[in-house]
Order: C-alpha cells, then structure tokens, then sequence
C-alpha cells in the first residue's frame, strides 16, 4: 500500500475523529472509550514533548539529582510514568493499572473509577534515552468485569485486550493503534498538536528480509532460536540472506518490523529462561497489533496471546512478524519437540 497517497485520501483524518467515527458505529456506546484514549493520546503528547527537550533541559539526569534551579531532576521514565499514571486516573475511565515502573498493580479509588484497566511500559528503551535514538509508550487495554475490580482483570490472556497501541517518540512522532479492526498509524503534526492518520489499515508484509535479534546473547540460546538466525544468515535454498537491524527499542525495532516486515526476536537463552520482555505491557500489546495487521507472534511454545500470566511482571520469551517468518521459527521448535 501506498501510505504516502493514502494520506491525502485520508482528508487529515485527526485521532479523535477517527475514534468518534469508530464510536458512531457501536449506537450502544457512551464514549468511554474515546475518553479513555483522548487522556492516553495527552500522556503521548506530554512525553513526546519531553523526549524532544531532553537533551536540553537536563531532564536525563539521575532520578533524585538536582539541576541548577535547585529542583530535583526526574528521570524520564520516573516523569512518563508519572504522566500516565495521572492522564489515566483523571479520565475517570480506569480501574486497574499496571505499569513497568510501579511493582504492585495502581487500583484506582473509588469515586474515579471506570471500566478499563490499563497495562503499559511507559518509556521503552530506556538504554537509548542518552542517545537521543528512539524509545516508545506501549499500552493495552482490558474491560474490566462486574464488581470490584481485582488482579484477575488483568492476568488475562493477551486476546482479551479490547485495544492495543504504542507511540514511538523518534524521528517524528508516530502513534499506532488497533481496537481489534485493523491496525491504523496517526502522526503527530507538532504545529497542530494532533495525531493525524498516515498509516490507514497497515498489514505487515507476509514476508520479511530483516531479522531482528540482540546477537550478543547468542552463545546462551537453544538449538532451534540458533538454528533460525544461522539461516537467516545462510539460507539453505539459495536466497539472499537476511539483514540485521537491532535498535535495542521494542517500540522501535515492533515499528519497523511492522512496515518492512521481516522479524523480531526476543528469545529465552541460558541465563533468562523466560526471556527479557514483559508479557503484559511489552508481549500482548505488539502481539495484539501483529496478529491485527496479519503477521503472527509466537513464544516458543504457543501463540503469545494464548498465554495466561500469573503475575502482572511476568516475562516470556517472543518471536513476531511476518505470517512466514514465524511459521519458520515454529517449525524449528515443533522439529526440536519430535527430537
Ligand atoms: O538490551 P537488550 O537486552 O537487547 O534489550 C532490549 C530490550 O529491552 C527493552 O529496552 C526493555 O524495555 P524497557 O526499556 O522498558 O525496560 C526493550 O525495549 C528492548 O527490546
Ligand atoms: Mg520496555
Ligand atoms: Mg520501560
């Protein structure tokens, strides 16, 4: 797809009113859920302000150290979380949140309350925040049951999220969503302070030529994560080898994946049996948005939004992308389970 034309037939499309335009097609709906993402889309533009000012205004210091005005300097993850963790209380939308940055589970107090319960890593790729490269928010969003909201709303399999989405503070800001009808992608247009739609109903190639993958943990990986990335390197029928592109961001390296193609690799090894990444607010979100925009996303067992997490902090092993390059990686571990 051309997103460059499309962009024009998208006659500046804002966020809000493509939410509303979704709304208007569930008559049932009292605007929950556009408020719900109208306070997570200021949390975006918040950071992303932030982001861009942090080379100047000494915002990546050390939480807890003091500038030169004598106040206390915010690591930038310690002020997103913050952000967030504000945006969503005040929207009067939430009950439960979760959130990479806080050990124990936020459960909103009573009078704020609303049927949603978010999880979501609030600055991601903290080991680029230094270097200006990008970083990202991840979110994804449950309903929570009748009642008193309780952590069995949120240790939920991935596929119960009613939304997902993250925003890339890179180059430009880019946020992309998917409410379980396709994946759109909105562009922050700084003159206007508004998201607007670029990147109508992204599918992701069904084949990719990238891998993704931080090598250095090679020597600690099992047999079938290390036969895969050997034939990324030298395929077996003859085609050209893959490239490797690692930015050490999910947001980041998930974006690109989800454009170019190809696929992204955050396996178990030796030393982390359970992988890096986090399943609720790292795993389920981009593997939401993978399966919705027709690529797949594995854990070396099942498929990742079958898993069921037992604590909200819980980490698993991931492989996402395109449909085939999946479907290759699943194959080595079938043939290893037949070993
Ligand atoms: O440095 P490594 O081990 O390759 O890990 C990179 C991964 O770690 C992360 O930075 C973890 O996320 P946080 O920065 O939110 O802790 C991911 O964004 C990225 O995919
Ligand atoms: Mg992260
Ligand atoms: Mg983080």
């Amino acid at each position: 797809m051309d997103h460059a034309a499309d962009a024009h037939r998208t006659d500046l499309m804002t966020i809000t009113r493509f939410v509303l335009n979704e709304q208007s097609k569930h008559p049932e709906s009292r605007g929950d859920f556009t408020i719900l993402l109208s306070h997570i889309v200021l949390g975006c533009k918040f950071v992303c302000s932030a982001v861009n000012k942090a080379g100047l205004a000494k915002l990546i210091g050390l939480a807890g150290e003091t500038n030169v005005q004598g106040e206390e300097q915010k690591k930038l993850d310690v002020l997103s979380n913050e952000v967030f963790v504000k945006a969503l209380v005040s929207s009067g939308r939430t009950s439960i949140l979760v959130s990479e940055e806080d050990e124990e589970a936020i459960f909103v107090e009573p009078k704020l309350r609303g049927k949603y319960c978010v999880v979501f890593d609030p600055l991601d790729g903290s080991s680029n925040i230094d270097c200006g490269v990008s970083i990202g928010t991840i979110f994804g969003i449950y309903v929570v049951k009748d009642g008193e909201p309780s952590l069995k709303d949120v240790l939920q399999p991935g596929r119960k999220m009613v939304a997902a989405g993250y925003c890339m503070y890179g180059s430009f800001c880019t946020l992309v969503i998917s409410t379980g009808t396709g994946v759109h992608g909105f562009t922050l247009d700084p003159s206007l302070g508004e998201f607007i739609l670029t990147h109508p109903d992204i599918k992701i190639p069904k084949k990719g030529k990238i891998y993704s993958v931080n090598e250095g943990n090679a020597k600690n990986w099992d047999g079938p994560t290390a036969k895969y990335v050997q034939k990324c390197k030298y395929p077996e029928d003859g085609s050209s080898p893959k490239s490797l592109r690692y930015i050490g961001s999910m947001v980041a390296d998930v974006h690109r994946t989800l454009l170019y193609g190809g696929i992204f690799l955050y396996p178990a090894d030796k030393k982390s049996p359970n992988g890096k990444l986090r399943v609720l607010y790292e795993v389920f979100p981009m593997s939401f948005l993978l399966e919705q925009a027709g690529g797949q996303s594995f854990t070396g067992k099942e498929r990742a939004l079958d898993l069921v997490p037992t604590n909200i902090h819980e980490r698993s092993p991931i492989f996402l992308g395109s449909y085939d390059d999946v479907e290759e990686i699943k194959a080595l571990y079938a043939a290893e389970g037949k070993e």
